[in-house]
């Protein structure tokens, strides 16, 4: 009752001389790529269209999700999505997975908006799980694989707001994370942000390379890339990694907040269509590359050479920690 239908309907030619090697070798074939290439854009109207609506606030624990995220929302109608992976809110498939769930609870919750930060006072995520990378069983590298591509799909394309409050280290996947969401504050001090992928014998995914491009410029993403700079709390704010920097993480959390509470007289369809047609385009790009990119992963996880540098790195990451 009450609810707007909105029809969308293609016809193909499908006798189109750039459709014809493909109808001559399979039946529909022309309708099958036109389906295929609507997708994305579906996919990204659904979205927009179930979340924009808005809830009064209230002040709930929203899960039994276990123990690796926590999700509540606060009087104002935001969540905090906490990351809780002892030491070091390393990102290993159980945790994806849970901040995946998260993600869609937020979703459905019709959240004003929501904040990522994390529980450990100095790290706010080490990236992926090196010991997801190191030996793995196949099968489970390609689960872990896709889930992170879930968890970016989420929170990169969400159509609620998102900010994070990052109030410590933030490597690789810990960067990608933060850089997912729309604004950054981060908690002064010795903590470091950026992807240092290269620095580890790993070429970071095309999609972590867009989401970097897309924060800052060009330029300064391919110098960090290359270089794989790990930015001071300072330097990032020069180049705009990060918005604002905060004294402690309750202050990174205000911070967040305000900005969130820009959205409060802009109507939320507007504001979401806006954002997901800002970054429709390398969203696009991984959907269409989905499955070519879980396997140039697994590849990269069978060659001896990155399992030797993994080897490398793991022993070098414990002998600090042993310090
Ligand atoms: C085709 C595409 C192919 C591939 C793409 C793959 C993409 C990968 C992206 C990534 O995210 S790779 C991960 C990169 N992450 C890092 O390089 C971060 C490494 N960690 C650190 O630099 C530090 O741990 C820290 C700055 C985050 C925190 O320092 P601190 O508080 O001093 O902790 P410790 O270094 O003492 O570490 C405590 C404990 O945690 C273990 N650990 C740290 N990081 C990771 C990790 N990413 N994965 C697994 N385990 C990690 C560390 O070994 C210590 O373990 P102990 O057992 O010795 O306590």
């Amino acid at each position: 009752m009450g609810r707007a239908l909105v029809w969308d309907a293609t016809c193909v030619d499908s006798l189109a001389a750039s459709h014809l090697p493909s109808t001559s070798q399979k039946a529909a074939a022309a309708a099958e790529s036109a389906q295929m290439l609507k997708r994305p854009k579906m996919f990204l109207l659904r979205q927009a269209v179930s979340n924009a609506r808005q809830l009064a606030p209230s002040v709930r624990a929203m899960s039994s999700k276990g123990p690796l995220v926590d999700l509540t929302v606060d009087n104002d109608g935001v969540a905090i999505m906490t990351l809780q992976r002892p030491p070091v809110n390393s990102l290993n498939l159980d945790l994806l997975k849970e901040i995946s769930k998260s993600l869609d609870d937020v979703a459905k919750n019709k959240s004003r908006g929501m904040i990522l930060t994390s529980s450990s006072p100095t790290v706010f995520s080490a990236g992926l799980d090196i010991m997801e990378m190191y030996k793995p069983d196949m099968k489970r590298a390609e689960e872990f694989w896709t889930t992170l591509q879930d968890v970016w799909f989420k929170l990169y394309g969400s159509s609620f707001a998102t900010a994070a409050a990052i109030n410590g280290h933030a490597p690789a996947g810990g960067c990608l994370l933060s850089m997912s969401c729309e604004y950054r504050a981060m908690v002064g001090g010795k903590f470091t942000i950026g992807l240092n992928e290269t620095a580890l014998g790993i070429v970071a995914p095309k999609w972590f390379m867009d989401t970097m491009c897309r924060t800052i410029s060009m330029r300064q993403a391919e110098l960090a890339l290359t270089t794989a700079k790990m930015f001071t709390v300072d330097e990032a704010l020069k180049c705009e990694l990060i918005d604002e920097i905060a004294t402690d993480k309750a202050d990174a959390i205000n911070k967040c907040k305000t900005f969130l509470k820009k959205f409060e007289k802009i109507p939320p369809l507007a504001r979401a269509i806006t954002k997901l047609k800002m970054r429709e385009e390398p969203i696009k790009n991984l959907q269409t590359s989905r499955q070519a990119d879980v396997q140039e992963f697994l590849s990269f996880l069978k060659n001896p050479k990155v399992q030797q540098s993994l080897e490398m790195y793991i022993q070098a990451l414990k002998q600090k920690a042993a310090k």
